[in-house]
């Protein structure tokens, strides 16, 4: 068999953002320089030794390789962030393509406050997310307007997923928090599986993680605000728990029959669990007449039973033509995307607002996990740092060519694996968020280091 060919896939964007010093009494700021590369497209980052009372002083200092995309300053807002690293990339999200955006740093560095805003109505405030969701109405609003066609199966909607990935699982955030599974399919796909519900004739349904079709702007932002209340219930400590937790929040460009192509297929599988199950009884039940217990204890072949195997085969038949259906189904769901008026079907921005880096650090003195930790926070801070290790593993695989890029290795990759490999061609970015505050040099230090790492592994 000739090796896989591997996937080319597009580097890696890295930015740093400096979130504005916290207005603390004593808070002081650290001495940061940076220094643009001689081709101007990328700039290095040097951290000198921490200077305020509080901070890791004698930390030695350190300089960046020169692999950052762009810095923004504290002064600048969550609009400029979005026209520099977001906006840019519609020409791909209108060509069919996948754009990704990670948010990483510590507690409290302006994860949240870049990916979903606090301020949702400030055009200069709102998160990337919402102002990404603005431009893409504004966007299929004007093809959904010179479609010369009546037909309302083909008028563009924006899909909206939301979730978040806690430990080993998934927490559907349109859809209750209910509990989701991650899985890998015997197709080699992930699924992420919700609620189970057993219909009439012993189907079984297996919902996804729900996707709202939005068909204007205001109807997503209160679908995401309600999902974002979700978010926040709960606990007593919102800022620690949210800062344990991955967030993903999918744009995608859909039409009715995409929606209703991609229902079809999951009542296809529904119908096909009790055909399934019925091939799987017969054969074990006209395999086990197959033999007798003998005096002594032992099995024998019985000598008066023939398999019937008509009926096993007439069980595999049935179960095969219900297979035939589901795989119509998705053929279906394929013959969508080739027969739509619009190439942006299927467009998809994922934004991800990422556990707090400080649990990929536990070592560090300005670690915000703290030594008084539960041993349920333990394991999940463990869970956290694998996953962050794995995240840059898969970053490093896909830029440079591996054919076995490792998604396995946490739930994060894998339930993020459609997202990288539908980014081909497409764009991938993490934003570094950073405080300059120096007792959270340590902190600050950590995610940069680990942000040039995924420059590195990123560059072309
Ligand atoms: N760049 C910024 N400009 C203005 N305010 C900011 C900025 N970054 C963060 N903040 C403010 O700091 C506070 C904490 O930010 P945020 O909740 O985004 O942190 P986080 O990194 O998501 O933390 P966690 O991981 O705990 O969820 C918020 O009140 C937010 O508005």
């Amino acid at each position: 068999m000739p090796p896989k060919k591997a996937q080319k896939l597009t580097p890696f964007s890295v930015y740093i953002r400096w979130r504005p010093l916290p207005e603390e009494p004593g808070s002081t700021e650290i001495k940061k320089t940076q220094s643009s590369a001689s081709d101007g497209h990328s700039v290095s980052l040097s951290l000198p030794d921490a200077s305020g009372p509080s901070s890791s002083r004698g930390a030695r200092s350190w300089t960046s390789a020169p692999s950052f995309t762009k810095v923004f300053e504290a002064d600048n807002n969550n609009r400029g962030v979005y026209e520099d690293v977001v906006s840019q990339t519609f020409p791909k999200i209108m060509a069919g393509k996948t754009c990704n955006f990670f948010a990483y740093g510590h507690t409290g560095s302006g994860k949240t406050h870049t990916i979903v805003g606090y301020d949702h109505e400030d055009p200069q405030q709102v998160g990337l997310c919402l102002s990404a969701a603005k431009e893409l109405f504004q966007k299929i609003d004007e093809l959904n307007g010179s479609t010369e066609s009546n037909d309302n199966d083909q008028k563009l909607a924006v899909g909206l997923r939301m979730y978040e990935v806690r430990k080993k699982s998934a927490f559907d955030l349109l859809n209750g928090h209910t509990e989701c599974f991650v899985r890998e399919g015997p197709d080699g796909k992930i699924h992420v599986r919700g609620e189970t519900e057993t219909l009439e004739d012993g189907k079984v349904r297996v919902k996804p993680i729900r996707v709202v079709p939005c068909w204007t702007f205001e109807e997503l932002r209160t679908v995401l605000e309600k999902g974002l209340d979700l978010r926040a219930t709960g606990t007593s400590t919102v800022h620690d728990k949210s800062s344990r937790t991955h967030a993903v929040f999918e744009l995608e460009i859909v039409n009715q029959a995409l929606v209703e192509a991609r229902d079809a297929v999951i009542e296809r599988q529904a119908e096909l669990v009790p055909h399934g199950k019925f091939a799987t009884d017969v054969y074990i039940d006209e395999n086990s007449k197959k033999y007798i217990q003998g005096s002594d204890g032992k099995y024998i072949t019985n000598p008066d039973y023939t398999v019937n195997q008509e009926r096993i085969d007439a069980a595999e038949a049935t179960k095969r033509e219900y297979e035939e259906r589901v795989e119509l189904a998705e053929a279906k769901v394929q013959e969508t995307f080739t027969t739509s008026q619009h190439p942006c079907l299927g467009g998809k921005f994922v934004f991800v607002d990422l556990a707090g880096s400080e649990y990929y650090d536990q070592k560090s003195s300005a670690s915000a996990a703290g030594s008084k930790q539960t041993a349920e926070e333990k394991q999940e801070g463990r869970q956290i740092n694998s996953d962050l290790f794995a995240l840059k593993e898969v970053i490093r695989a896909r830029s440079s060519n591996q054919t076995r890029i490792p998604f396995r290795s946490s739930p994060l990759t894998m339930v993020l694996r459609e997202h990288f490999l539908g980014s081909e061609s497409g764009f991938s970015a993490m934003i570094l968020t950073v405080s300059p505050a120096a007792d959270q040099y340590a902190a600050t230090m950590n995610t940069v280091k680990y942000g040039n790492l995924v420059a590195m592994a990123g560059g072309p």
